[in-house]
């Protein structure tokens, strides 16, 4: 019976929790490409495979509304992730992305089901380990139909779309806790709009708290501090390679970049993404931040419909002090309309996340990694260099 907790992932090839210490590192099950299966898994009747071109408006406006309105809640259920269109299109049209890795399921013509896979090469533990993967995300299944055992086959039929391109790993991430994370960092949030993260319910004002205090608290100078911070332009590319790639070599597990790639996730995109780098004399380059705009659906509220949150991305300080270049991130978020500005413990964000006054998020996201086993059972927050939207 496949109703017990986790009776799925017992099946996969994810160290289980008395084994975390026999396995030895590395593949967990060794792929056989001759033995992959060649056609997709068999789904219950009136349900129908679909690859999502995401080019295609018709086909990414229906993502975009399956995943408005059954995507990611909040603990307490109020709030929704409301991923844009464009956003999707940032997040899973990388260079090299596999067509048949936008997997939806339709029923009579309306999608309930999706997940999707993008190719990584991952760097694990030691410079030597680098790991050809796909990052899964986006998991979703329609609110009216879970239970049907779609999330299962959903994984099932993605992992066997990347089987038999001969890969056999992924990295993900998720708020809930599965056979077995390999890390599991907090979310802390900074306020910048306090007012209306009070009004939307996300912040609560104790019995001597006042909004006007509140304000206060949090004000943010006008404009930011470092000098000869400006917008990103194509022409900063090679330099932020190469300060992106030298700065991640420092954590367990990082992605390591062309400059191709650089250009998709870095230059500036309109409400997507965000990357401002410090030019210093000579147009030398010394440091970059960036964030992402997540916008959450407030699902019950009288007076907004959405929290405009800021997430932070990659951040490299190699002349600024850390502190400082996100503070001035914390300025320019505020400048560009954002309600707050979240971050994980990740990376160095240690270092500023309780000087610039970031609370405590009320959960958690765990890192996972499918069919490897670390040298180390757990990596520590800070030792996790790998951002996933
Ligand atoms: C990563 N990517 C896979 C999306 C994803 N899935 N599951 C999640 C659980 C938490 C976070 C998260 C990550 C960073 C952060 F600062 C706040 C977060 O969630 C707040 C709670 N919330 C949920 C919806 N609206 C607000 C993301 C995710």
């Amino acid at each position: 019976k496949l109703n017990k907790p986790h009776q799925f992932w017992e099946t996969q090839p994810m160290p289980n929790i008395n084994e975390l210490d026999s396995l030895k590192p590395g593949p967990i099950q060794e792929g056989i490409l001759e033995e992959v299966r060649k056609d997709p898994y068999n789904l219950i009747s009136k349900f129908e495979w679909c690859n999502i071109d995401l080019r295609n408006d018709e086909q990414a406006q229906q993502v975009y509304t399956l995943l408005k309105e059954n995507y990611v809640e909040d603990d307490d259920n109020m709030f929704r992730f409301d991923y844009s269109i464009d956003f999707l299109r940032w997040a899973l049209l990388p260079p090299g992305q596999h067509p048949d890795w936008i997997v939806g399921v339709r029923v009579n013509q309306k999608l309930v089901g999706f997940i999707t896979g993008i190719p990584v090469t991952l760097h694990i533990e030691n410079q030597q380990t680098k790991v050809k993967m796909t990052e899964i995300n986006f998991l979703c299944v329609h609110k009216k139909i879970r239970a049907n055992r779609l999330a299962p086959v959903l994984i099932k039929e993605i992992t066997r779309r990347v089987h038999i391109k001969n890969m056999w790993q992924a990295v993900y991430t998720a708020g809930i806790v599965v056979p077995t994370p390999i890390s599991q960092t907090r979310y802390y949030h900074r306020s910048l709009n306090a007012k209306k993260l009070i009004e939307v319910g996300f912040s609560s004002l104790s019995a001597r708290q006042t909004i006007s205090r509140q304000q206060k608290l949090y004000k943010l100078p006008e404009e930011p501090k470092t000098q000869g911070l400006r917008s990103m332009k194509k022409k900063d590319v090679a330099q932020v390679t190469k300060l992106l790639n030298e700065y991640l070599k420092q954590f367990k597990l990082y992605f390591k970049y062309t400059e191709d790639e650089v250009k998709h996730w870095f230059l500036p995109r309109k409400d997507v993404i965000s990357t401002y780098v410090v030019e210093k004399e000579q147009g030398v380059v010394t440091d970059f931040l960036s964030f992402y705009n997540l916008p959450s659906q407030v699902i019950k509220n009288p007076k907004h419909t959405h929290l405009r949150a800021a997430y932070s991305y990659y951040n490299v300080a190699t002349q600024t002090p850390i502190v400082q270049l996100m503070y001035d991130a914390l300025i320019l978020a505020k400048n560009e309309g954002y309600d707050v500005f979240n971050a994980l413990d990740i990376m160095e964000n240690e270092k500023f996340l309780k000087e610039l006054m970031f609370c405590p998020g009320d959960g958690q996201l765990n890192y996972y990694l499918y069919n490897w086993k670390l040298e180390s059972n757990m990596l520590k927050p800070e030792e996790i260099g790998i951002v996933l939207v």
